[in-house]
């Protein structure tokens, strides 16, 4: 069958996709991305791919192509689509695609306006559908039926993830209905921890483009590629260069997994219209040894650049994603540590940019903790802390939680004296002896009398705390004798007191322990968060039994609010208060339910609401700061209203696929 992948406007000067309007912010228009089809003069990356293979002219010169631009007065074809330009103005000229109708097959294979058989008969008839469609007209939860009974059909999560993914390229409204309506068997697929194991074998599973890859070699292209992305004006993006992929170190480009399925999360938790997100790879070389033998790996084959030229790199690339989309916010994702660190500092008084590790994980975890607080019997003042890991979560989650006991009137000393950060080598200490990483000193402890602690049992011992972190990338670094431990320095405080135990390290295989040895071994006391989800645990005694419930400590529960919050507000920049907010929203965010449960976050089928409540309260931040730019008489009406007035305008705003 001929593919006729554009249809020409009535002005006949730009390619046009089937009549109507472009989301005109972040998040489109309300419910269905059908009606805000974009009216953008680029293509998309699937019609693209679906030219290169679809026609028969495979090598047009480049004079030819000038040519035919020219006379066609189609300037606005860009990027991949102008390597073939010739194939699509060979399309351009027939008659079907002038009179505007070549729509129907190409309506089917676009992924962001196909409704699959959702059609109406009209639709299929004004689309030019006939014929093209089984008889059956359905709604979404048929589709999401059928859909859902083939991924379930699937062995493995990986087998899972690409039949989602394989919707996703074809209809993006069907991916996020069943990514929204089945949030807790969804998520772990496209994102952790089955995205660990996605970005671990990407080279082979590639099918498609999904993200801009950007490489070191191009740095003096970077406004041209970023031009290059087909979907107008995006709102949000998530950058990394691969160098700390989960806690599956250097993957070099195969990190592009992470971008792509955390921005599947800002649409699902957030309802960011997924034509204003923009996931970005920056291809700087690997340190990752399997990846550069790999024949099929799919980025730069040399050795990751050194960090100061990374630097000049990453300043041209802030710059010119500001240039290029001015409204965009950027969220840093899995650089390592030191590079992790620089950036947010160097950036965040120009730009609009967040770190997700820093701070996203900073603010989920300090939402955890003021509810596990609560349930631990150990009153806030006595709460000691022990970090296990002293990286860029471990720093800015200990960091996040030193602003919460400065808030409630500690000193800055004082709250910085709770904490103890672990590392490698063992209790982060001023005079250890080693040249300590720059993020590391402030935590260094000065109170150990020469004395060094070098393992994690030692510290126990030492410090006698409530509360274990673990955000080491280590699997099993929890023992049971660490557990036990902890246990027995909690249980000594008094009766009923609970250990809170939260090993946070992604993917599930570098989890610091399990829920079931977590349960175990503080014979059912622990209060527990993971970073990736652990199931329901129940302890058999005879006919009955006790069931107990992990909680997901994960920063799915606050950056999509923090960006779609950030872009609400239209905030010039992210500031502390805005995230400091976002976890006092989400501790908030609890129904009654939950907390009867015992729980420290909403369950994961509600993260969009939570996500909802945590832009709110983003947003107010924002104003409060003096960054939102929006009118200050749109301010004094929420005023008036109250939070009402507010959480409508950010619903009436979400994109939620209906069809
Ligand atoms: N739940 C969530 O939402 C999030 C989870 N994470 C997870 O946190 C983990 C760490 O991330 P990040 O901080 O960026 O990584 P980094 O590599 O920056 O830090 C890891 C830290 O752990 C220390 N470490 C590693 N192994 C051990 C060990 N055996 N004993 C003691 N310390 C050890 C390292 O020590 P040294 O400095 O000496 O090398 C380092 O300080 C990852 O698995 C990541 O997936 C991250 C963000 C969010
Ligand atoms: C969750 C996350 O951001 C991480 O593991 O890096
Ligand atoms: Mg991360």
């Amino acid at each position: 069958m001929a593919s006729y992948p554009y249809s020409i406007s009535s002005s006949g000067s730009d390619f046009s996709t089937p009549r109507s309007t472009s989301p005109s912010s972040v998040i489109g228009s309300a419910r269905s991305s059908q009606s805000s089809i974009s009216s953008s003069k680029r293509m998309s990356i699937s019609s693209s791919r679906r030219i290169s293979s679809s026609n028969p002219m495979s090598s047009v010169d480049i004079a030819t192509i000038e040519e035919a631009m020219r006379m066609a007065n189609l300037d606005v074809l860009r990027g991949y689509a102008q390597n073939h330009y010739g194939e699509v103005q060979q399309y351009a000229t027939t008659e079907y695609v002038k009179q505007n109708q070549a729509l129907g097959y190409q309506v089917l294979n676009e992924p962001l306006w196909n409704k699959g058989l959702s059609f109406s008969p009209e639709q299929r008839v004004s689309k030019n559908l006939t014929g093209l469609l089984p008889h059956v007209m359905e709604g979404a939860d048929k589709q999401c039926e059928r859909a859902l009974k083939m991924i379930r059909s699937r062995q493995t999560s990986i087998d899972k993830y690409l039949y989602l993914s394989t919707i996703k390229g074809q209809n993006v409204d069907l991916f996020y209905r069943l990514l929204i309506d089945n949030a807790k068997e969804m998520m772990p697929l496209v994102y952790t921890p089955t995205i660990g194991d996605v970005c671990l074998q990407y080279s082979t599973i590639y099918t498609r483009p999904e993200a801009l890859y950007i490489s070191i070699k191009q740095r003096k292209s970077i406004r041209t590629i970023l031009r290059n992305w087909p979907h107008p004006n995006p709102e949000i993006c998530v950058v990394t260069d691969g160098s700390r992929i989960l806690g599956l170190g250097d993957l070099g480009v195969n990190g592009v997994g992470i971008p792509i399925g955390k921005l599947a999360l800002y649409t699902a938790a957030a309802g960011i219209h997924p034509e204003k997100t923009l996931p970005i790879v920056l291809d700087c070389g690997t340190a990752n040894e399997t990846n550069l033998k790999d024949p099929l790996y799919l980025g730069l084959r040399s050795k990751r650049i050194p960090v100061s030229e990374q630097q000049d790199f990453m300043d041209e690339f802030m710059q010119a994603a500001a240039d290029v989309y001015p409204n965009m916010v950027v969220q840093f994702e899995d650089f390592e540590s030191e590079k992790a660190f620089n950036y947010l500092d160097r950036y965040r008084n120009s730009y609009k940019c967040f770190n997700d590790d820093i701070q996203g994980t900073g603010a989920v975890v300090l939402g955890g903790y003021i509810g596990a607080v609560n349930l631990s019997g150990v009153p806030i003042e006595e709460q000691r802390l022990v970090f296990m890991g002293a990286g860029s979560a471990g720093v800015g989650v200990a960091k996040q939680l030193v602003e919460y006991y400065t808030k409630r009137g500690l000193s800055e000393q004082a709250a910085k004296e709770k904490f103890w950060l672990v590392d490698t080598k063992g209790l982060v200490t001023k005079d250890r002896g080693d040249k300590l990483a720059e993020h590391k000193k402030y935590f260094a402890r000065v109170d150990n009398n020469g004395h060094q602690f070098r393992t994690l049992e030692e510290v126990i011992e030492y410090v006698k705390p409530s509360a274990l972190v673990g955000l080491t990338a280590t699997f099993g670094v929890f023992t049971e004798s660490v557990v036990r431990a902890l246990k027995a320095s909690v249980d000594a405080g008094g009766l009923g007191r609970r250990p809170i135990l939260f090993p946070l390290s992604n993917p599930l295989t570098k989890a610091e322990c399990t829920f079931e040895q977590a349960v175990t071994w503080t014979d059912g006391t622990v209060i527990f968060a993971s970073g990736s989800p652990f199931s329901n645990f129940t302890i058999k005694t005879g006919d009955t039994g006790i069931t107990y419930y992990p909680n997901q400590g994960n920063n799915v529960y606050v950056f999509p609010g923090i960006g779609l919050g950030a872009i609400l507000a239209k905030a010039s920049r992210v500031t502390d208060n805005m995230i400091y907010t976002s976890a006092a929203a989400l501790a908030g965010s609890l129904n009654a339910e939950e907390i009867h449960k015992g729980l420290i976050y909403p369950r994961i089928e509600r993260v969009r609401e939570a996500n909802i409540i945590v832009a709110r309260e983003v947003m107010k931040a924002a104003r409060r700061d003096g960054v939102s730019t929006l009118p200050e008489a749109q301010w004094v009406e929420w005023e008036e209203w109250g939070d009402p007035a507010l959480t409508k305008f950010i619903k009436e705003r979400v994109y939620d696929p209906i069809f």
